[in-house]
């Protein structure tokens, strides 16, 4: 429907950018909490006037959506009227932000801005187009296809561990796809693994002391827990192998996910004298009960992917051979559906408690850095880079 009625928007309105008239000297912005300034959002406006090319009426619906949301908050009018063509397609392209924060709006405005200018046309951000690499990095690859943005773990000799380089990625292709054409965003790993959870020398390289280190990557894990939370389009795990720590905890922030039946399902934390992170402290006892999660979040039990499906992680499980197939078949179909309708229904479904699981990311990352100061969990580190130590293996003092 949204697709017939902007196809007749075009041929009635050639040019929404006049159209839409982004009323620079109307902009009454708050106290910017995010990256973004007043300034960066206000010299992204000035950049949107001086374009060369038209950016097509799909980025000018964005742009506008997203200065919309950045000003005036939540799409709260009343849906214009069928006939009244242009105003419906831009009404829609709003009201599809849903309650995106303005920050968050304000910033991805001034994102598309510079993906959009000359000079960046030849950086790492493309445009999202069919089967289009959309984000240049070495261990997280970023493609689109058929309606999906697929974020895969490209690292495959280190079992997909996640360095701070690829949390950085990750956020950044979290927040490109939360704009781009997709209706979908899958994650997936590249080789054996899904992932074998956080690079366990992040913290044994990192410049400066233990208690920075430590500081720096409470901040980091919080923001890019953030971005699951928030994160507006269905989320899809492909789980194509073992998984371990943190990319299982992040499950319980999906809304699907698919498991070939040799994925298993692992949070050693115990282990590493860590404790749980991505909300799971609060997520995995409301999916799977207090019970199982107290087994897999204290004792480290690994699950089968069968025993994650039986108790709530995952949602299907799928024969190796056919997996792939199968699992793509079946989402390709799933991002032909209207993608608003899936939007609005995620954010109904994460509404009540979105609040609460941004209490609980900061409570468990504030624990998280005392733990990764204490005697348990430096000694748990040491022992896994000086090879004493593998999950599986029993633990050297
Ligand atoms: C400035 C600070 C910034 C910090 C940024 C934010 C931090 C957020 C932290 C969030 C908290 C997250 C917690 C977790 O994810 S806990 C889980 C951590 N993961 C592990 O404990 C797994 C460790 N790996 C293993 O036990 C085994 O490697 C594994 C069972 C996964 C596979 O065993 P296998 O025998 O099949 O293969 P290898 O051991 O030979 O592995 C191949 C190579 O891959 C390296 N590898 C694997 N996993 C990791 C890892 N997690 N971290 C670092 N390196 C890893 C392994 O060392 C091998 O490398 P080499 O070939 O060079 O020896």
């Amino acid at each position: 429907m949204a697709a017939v009625t902007w196809r007749q928007a075009r041929c009635w309105c050639p040019s929404l950018l006049q159209v839409f008239r982004f009323p620079v000297a109307q902009v009454h912005l708050g106290r910017p909490t995010m990256r973004a300034s007043q300034q960066d959002f206000e010299n992204a406006m000035n950049q949107v006037k001086l374009l060369k090319q038209d950016p097509g009426n799909q980025v000018k619906l964005k742009l506008y959506a997203l200065y919309k949301q950045a000003t005036d908050g939540p799409c709260n009018v009343p849906k214009p009227g069928v006939f009244d063509l242009v105003n419906k397609a831009k009404w829609e392209a709003w009201n599809a932000l849903g309650s995106l924060p303005k920050e968050t709006a304000r910033q991805n405005y001034v994102d598309l801005v510079s993906s959009l200018s000359p000079s960046s046309e030849a950086s790492s951000q493309g445009t999202h187009g069919a089967d289009e690499k959309v984000q240049e990095s070495k261990d997280i690859v970023v493609s689109s296809e058929d309606g999906i943005t697929k974020i895969m773990f490209n690292r495959p000799t280190k079992k997909n561990a996640i360095t701070f380089q690829m949390y950085q990625d990750i956020m950044l292709a979290l927040k490109n796809a939360s704009t781009d054409n997709s209706a979908i965003t899958v994650f997936t790993g590249a080789g054996d693994y899904y992932c074998s959870g956080n690079d366990l020398t992040n913290f044994t390289s990192a410049a400066g002391g233990m208690e920075e280190a430590a500081s720096k990557g409470a901040v980091v894990l919080r923001e890019f827990v953030n971005s699951f939370i928030d994160f507006p389009k269905p989320l899809v795990a492909v789980v194509n192998g073992p998984a371990v720590g943190i990319s299982v905890t992040l499950l319980g922030l999906f809304d699907a996910v698919y498991a070939s039946d040799k994925a298993t399902f692992h949070t050693p934390f115990s282990h590493l004298g860590q404790s749980p992170e991505a909300c799971s402290s609060y997520t995995f006892p409301r999916i799977m009960g207090s019970a199982k999660a107290a087994e897999v979040l204290l004792f480290g039990k690994k699950l089968t992917a069968r025993e994650a499906c039986a108790h709530g992680l995952v949602s299907e499980v799928f024969p190796e051979s056919t997996f792939e197939k199968e699992v793509w078949t079946r989402l390709r179909a799933y991002a032909k559906l209207p993608p608003n309708s899936m939007r609005i229904s995620k954010e109904l479904i994460r509404k009540n408690e979105k609040e609460k699981l941004h209490e609980v990311n900061a409570e468990e990352c504030t624990t998280l850095k005392a733990r990764w100061l204490s005697d348990e969990c430096i000694n748990a580190i040491m022992n896994f880079v000086s090879r004493k130590a593998k999950l599986g293996r029993p633990q050297s003092s």
